[in-house]
């Protein structure tokens, strides 16, 4: 995919951000690092802290995983304060340096702010563009840096006025936390694409975070989701909420069901575990086949190939083995890499697969790395048929809302009909989940009419939000 901002060709693979902001709590930036840590899933290439500790804005921030960046008790005592801002990176825009590793700060005419920011911006470029016209002097490549530059050039008078302002005129998706002296600040886009929740830390402090997952590390209660197009405002007297746009339909990822959140979070009030095991038991019925044993795809096919196993009556088996020590493999930069990546990830549990006809479950076929090495793995170790079954409907567009999805030429279902993928990796038989059978396990009679209620553009091509940068045409 063409990167829209920067407009270099970038080959990275597909992945994306995590945030979280806490107030009022003593050693807010420990619990921000506990959070990012919950959230590590989402971003494994950078991360950072800023917190304030009532007369200075303070930060750290560094390339690498969530542990290797804060491991240093002498860095974490430099970031005091009760109230702080972290952010996960995995770069959808601007490459991976260390400029680009949020969250951003800046001194603007009314003060400090710091910005964390989920998602990608659609017009980045366009803005950019124009800014840079104006003057404005880039320090970073990300989309993110437009809303620091918005805000600063904008002629409202206070900090939620600029913010705003600068809101309306970003297009895609954000989910993002800002921080000031004074209050931190949470704001969805209107469609609500990525996830952002809110919940209140012992002893009073409140805290924002992408998924349910890093609020439960740090012992938070659940309060409730930010909502699509909701800007939330927490200062020491408490709570407020603005809703700056008109009110739309909300569009939230269906992938982060799928693939991105962890398991055990709670997403627009559905359990995300639930969900997969629930996309399984339709799959099943959908595509059901004879054969004596389920095997997932660790990780993310497991809680669907349990629903599959459940629905099917035929035995769930761990016939494929996941080495804890090696991350998602989507993250790695290069094909070789890639391949060994999987090589290295999984391996085969002989005894169960010896013999057996053996169904394969997972979430999702991108570039079909994973399922030509798992295919070949499991078929080296004495399986007599092997069938695949996925729980996503096939991956045919690239997301331009915050995950980097390769482009479209290297997604195996844009190019190859089922059949032809079928060969590709080598099965006797490959299904995927229907669309209706998608939506009936969220909870809805179906896909229904061209607009679903959830943003699905990488599998259907119907983009929610306009892609105004794309290819780096910059269309106005
Ligand atoms: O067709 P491909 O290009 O190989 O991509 C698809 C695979 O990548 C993901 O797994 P990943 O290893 O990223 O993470 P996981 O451990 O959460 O399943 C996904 O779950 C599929 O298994
Ligand atoms: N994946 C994301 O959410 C990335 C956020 C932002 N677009 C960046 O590239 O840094
Ligand atoms: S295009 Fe796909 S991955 Fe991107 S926001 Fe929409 S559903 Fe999610
Ligand atoms: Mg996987």
């Amino acid at each position: 995919m063409m990167n829209p901002a920067t407009l270099e060709p970038s080959n990275r693979p597909y992945e994306e951000c995590g945030v979280v902001g806490i107030w009022g709590a003593p050693d807010a930036a420990a619990l921000a690092a506990l959070g990012l840590h919950a959230l590590q899933h989402r971003g494994q290439e950078a991360a950072g802290i800023v917190s304030h500790d009532g007369e200075k804005f303070c930060q750290h921030k560094g390339l690498g995983l969530v542990g290797d960046v804060f491991s240093d008790a002498r860095v974490m005592n430099t970031l005091a304060g009760s109230g702080a801002i972290g952010h996960n990176r995995y770069a959808t825009t601007g490459g991976t340096l260390l400029r680009n590793v949020q969250p951003l700060y800046a001194d603007f005419e009314f003060g400090g702010l710091a910005v964390a920011h989920n998602g990608n911006l659609t017009n980045a470029a366009t803005l950019r563009q124009a800014l840079v016209k104006r003057g404005c002097l880039f320090q970073s490549t990300t989309d993110t840096e437009v809303f620091v530059h918005l805000i600063a050039i904008s002629l409202y008078a206070t900090v939620l006025e600029r913010l705003v302002d600068a809101a309306k005129q970003v297009k895609g998706a954000y989910s993002v936390v800002a921080l000031t002296p004074d209050f931190l600040i949470g704001l969805r886009d209107p469609l609500g694409v990525r996830p952002l929740i809110l919940g209140r830390v012992a002893d009073g402090g409140w805290m924002l975070a992408s998924e349910t997952c890093a609020l439960d590390i740090v012992g938070a209660e659940f309060v409730r989701n930010v909502e699509p197009g909701e800007m939330v405002i927490i200062d020491n007297d408490g709570i407020r909420s603005m809703r700056p746009f008109a009110q739309t339909s909300p569009r939230f990822c269906v992938f982060e069901y799928i693939y991105f959140a962890r398991p055990d979070s709670i997403l627009e009030d559905h359990s995300v575990y639930e969900a997969r095991k629930q996309i399984g038991v339709e799959l099943a019925r959908e595509s059901g086949v004879e054969a004596d044993v389920i095997v997932p795809v660790p990780d993310s096919g497991v809680p669907s190939a349990m629903g599959f196993a459940a629905e099917s009556g035929i035995p769930f088996e761990m016939g494929i083995i996941r080495n804890h020590y090696v991350g998602r493999t989507f993250i790695e930069p290069t094909d070789q890499i890639r391949n060994l990546g999987v090589r290295m990830k999984h391996s085969a549990n002989t005894p169960v697969l010896q013999g057996k006809r053996v169904v394969l479950v997972d979430d999702s076929i991108v570039r079909g790395t994973t399922s030509r090495k798992i295919v070949d793995m499991v078929r080296a170790a004495g399986a007599t048929e092997v069938h695949m079954r996925i729980s996503s409907p096939p991956t045919k567009h690239p997301c331009f809302y915050g995950i980097d999805t390769p482009e479209e030429s290297q997604l195996l279902a844009a190019t190859h009909s089922i059949e032809k993928m079928a060969e590709a990796i080598g099965v006797d038989s490959l299904a995927f989940i229907s669309f209706d059978g998608l939506y009936r396990a969220l909870g809805h009679d179906g896909r229904t009419g061209a607009q679903g209620r959830y943003c699905d553009a990488c599998f259907t091509g119907d983009y929610p939000i306009e892609l105004v940068d794309k290819d780096g045409r910059l269309v106005a």
